[in-house]
C-alpha cells in the first residue's frame, strides 16, 4: 500500500512548501472547549477524550461531529459543575447521555460509551495527572491501564501494535488547554506520536504523502496499516525538518496543523470508522 520512495518524495515536497517549519495552530482554535484553569477542566478533558471516538457511527448524519461532543459536554458542565463527578458518572445510562449532551437525536452505541466512562474511574482526574512524574508517557500509560476504552491496540500479523490515539489526545489536550502550565506542564511531550484517526491520513493523502486506494479503507487490516503508516510518515517528516533546519517540531503540533486542515476542508474524502478506539 505504501511505497517508501513515494512517501519520501511526498514528505520532501510538504516540508519544502512549509519552509521547514509547521504552521502554528492554537489549541481550541474553534472555541468549543471548556476551560476554568483548574481541576474541573482536567475532569472535562478526561470525559471528553473517553468519549472522543465513534463519530464514524454518524456516517448517515453529517451534521454531528466532534464539536457537538465538546460543546455538549461544555454546556452540561456550565449548567452543573458536579456533572462529571465520579459518583454522577457511575449512574449515567446511554440514553441519558444523548439528552444530557443536548443532541438533536439519540446516538447509536451510547450504552457502550457510558460503560467506558465508568471504567476504573475512581474519582478525580486531576489527581491522576498530579501522580505522573513524566506526564505525557504516564498519561498515556495510565488511562490505557485503567480504562479499557483507551486500549487502542491490536494484533497485526503476529505483532502487537499500539496506537493509543485517544490517550495521547488526552495528554495533548491538557498541554494545549493549560498552555503548557500547571496541569499542562509536560517535560516529555516529544514522546507522543501523531494521533492516528481517520482524518489525518486523508490529509496526508491530499498533500501527496500517503497514496492509497480509498476502497481499501473498508478493510480492517488496511485501516490499521493506514494508521501505522501515518505515524511513520509524520516521524519521517519531523526527521527531515530536523535534518534540514535543526528545528525540533513536535508531533502534537503537526497533528493540530494537519487535523485543522482536515476538519476545515469539507471536500476531504475520508471514511468514518466504526470503532470505540478512534
Ligand atoms: N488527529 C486528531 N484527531 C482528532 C483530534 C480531535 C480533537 N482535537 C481538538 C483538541 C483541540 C483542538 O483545537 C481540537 O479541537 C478529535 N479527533 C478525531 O477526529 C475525528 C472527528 O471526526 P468527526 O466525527 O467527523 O468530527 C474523531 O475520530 C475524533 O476522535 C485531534 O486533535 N487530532
Amino acid at each position: 500500500m505504501v511505497k517508501e520512495k513515494r512517501v519520501k518524495e511526498g514528505i520532501e515536497k510538504v516540508v519544502e512548501t512549509i519552509n521547514d517549519s509547521i504552521p502554528i495552530i492554537e489549541w481550541d482554535f474553534e472555541g468549543t472547549h471548556y476551560f476554568d484553569n483548574g481541576p474541573v477542566t482536567v475532569q472535562y478533558l478526561l470525559v471528553l477524550d473517553a468519549l472522543n471516538f465513534c463519530f464514524g457511527l454518524f456516517i448517515l448524519d453529517k451534521d454531528l461531529s466532534y464539536y457537538h461532543l465538546a460543546l455538549g459536554l461544555k454546556a452540561a458542565l456550565q449548567n452543573d459543575k458536579s456533572v462529571f463527578d465520579a459518583d454522577c458518572l457511575q449512574k449515567y445510562t446511554g440514553s441519558e447521555l444523548w439528552k444530557w449532551l443536548i443532541l438533536p437525536r439519540p446516538l447509536p452505541l451510547t450504552d457502550e460509551q457510558v460503560r467506558l466512562l465508568r471504567g476504573n474511574f475512581d474519582g478525580i482526574a486531576s489527581k491522576l495527572v498530579e501522580s505522573c512524574a513524566n506526564p505525557a508517557v504516564m498519561l498515556v500509560a495510565l488511562p490505557t491501564c485503567l480504562f479499557p476504552g483507551f486500549c487502542d491496540h491490536t494484533v497485526y500479523k503476529g505483532h502487537q501494535i499500539f496506537l493509543y490515539k485517544r490517550a495521547q489526545i488526552f495528554a495533548s489536550d491538557l498541554r494545549g488547554s493549560f498552555k503548557g502550565k500547571g496541569y499542562g506542564e509536560f517535560n516529555d511531550i516529544g514522546a507522543i506520536t501523531i494521533f492516528a484517526d481517520y482524518i489525518v491520513p486523508a490529509v496526508l493523502r491530499q498533500l501527496g504523502v500517503l497514496r492509497y486506494n480509498s476502497s481499501l479503507a473498508g478493510i480492517i487490516e488496511a485501516k490499521l496499516e493506514l494508521r501505522a503508516c501515518l505515524i511513520y510518515a509524520v516521524e519521517k517528516m519531523r526527521e527531515l525538518i530536523w535534518k534540514k533546519s535543526g528545528k525540533q517540531v513536535l508531533s502534537v503540533d503537526l497533528d493540530l496543523w494537519l487535523w485543522s486542515i482536515g476538519v476545515e476542508c469539507p471536500s476531504l474524502q475520508h471514511r468514518r470508522t466504526l470503532s470505540t478506539y478512534y
